[in-house]
């Protein structure tokens, strides 16, 4: 899918996130949260906590996409976890700490978090918006947006081109199964990743 967003000129993926719980790819279609620092935030303040609304009204094939100011504390943590997996949210990616790892490990629910922390929100991150078209890493993402996200990384990809990538990536795919193939039948790996492969991707990078 990285490979299909660069052939195509588009940002969308993220580096430096890491899994934190779960094992699946996190598939699906993304539902945005903005939080900002309580400090910066409406002046009353907060009788909900942060993400609830999005994960009250999500369910499979959704994806909470939590933007974050970068304050030590958590923008995320397992009583949302344990909400999100009875609604059968795919996963939560966050672009800052997240709490309560242990108990989103021990539901099997996939989280992407910059790290973990102890450190409630509650007091010092507030929820902004939701649902709105949101920062997250330098990425634009809106929602509806389709996301991918596994142990590697992120992708995001605008909902308008989602049908041009998912059709360069199988290309991407189909290439590589070709040439897995080819290890399995005693290809040596020179052979296989040689320069059809490196030309492959400087033509894309280029085109
Ligand atoms: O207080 C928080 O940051 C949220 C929390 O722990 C949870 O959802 O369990
Ligand atoms: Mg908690």
């Amino acid at each position: 899918m990285s490979d299909a967003l660069d052939a195509l000129g588009l940002p969308g993926a993220v580096s430096d996130l890491i899994r934190l719980s779960g094992d699946a790819p996190v598939v699906g279609r993304a539902v945005t949260v903005d939080l900002v620092s309580a400090e910066q935030g409406p002046a009353a303040p907060s009788t909900r906590h942060l993400a609830t609304a999005a994960v009250a009204t999500s369910g499979p094939e959704e994806v909470i996409v939590v933007a974050h100011p970068g304050l030590p504390c958590a923008g995320w943590g397992g009583l949302l976890t344990k909400a999100a997996s009875l609604r059968g949210i795919a996963g939560t990616l966050v672009d800052g700490p997240v709490r309560d790892v242990d108990e989103s490990r021990a539901l099997g629910y996939s989280i992407l978090g910059r790290s973990a922390t102890p450190v409630t929100a509650r007091g010092r991150l507030v929820e902004d918006s939701w649902s709105e078209t949101i920062t997250f890493a330098g990425v634009r993402v809106a929602t509806g947006d389709l996301v991918r996200a596994d142990g590697s990384g992120i992708v995001f990809i605008p909902f308008d081109r989602a049908a041009e990538v998912i059709e360069r990536a199988r290309q991407f795919a189909a290439r590589e199964s070709a040439m897995s193939a080819a290890l399995d039948q005693g290809e040596v790996i020179t052979a296989v990743m040689g320069a059809s492969y490196e030309e492959l991707a400087g033509r894309v990078a280029h085109s």
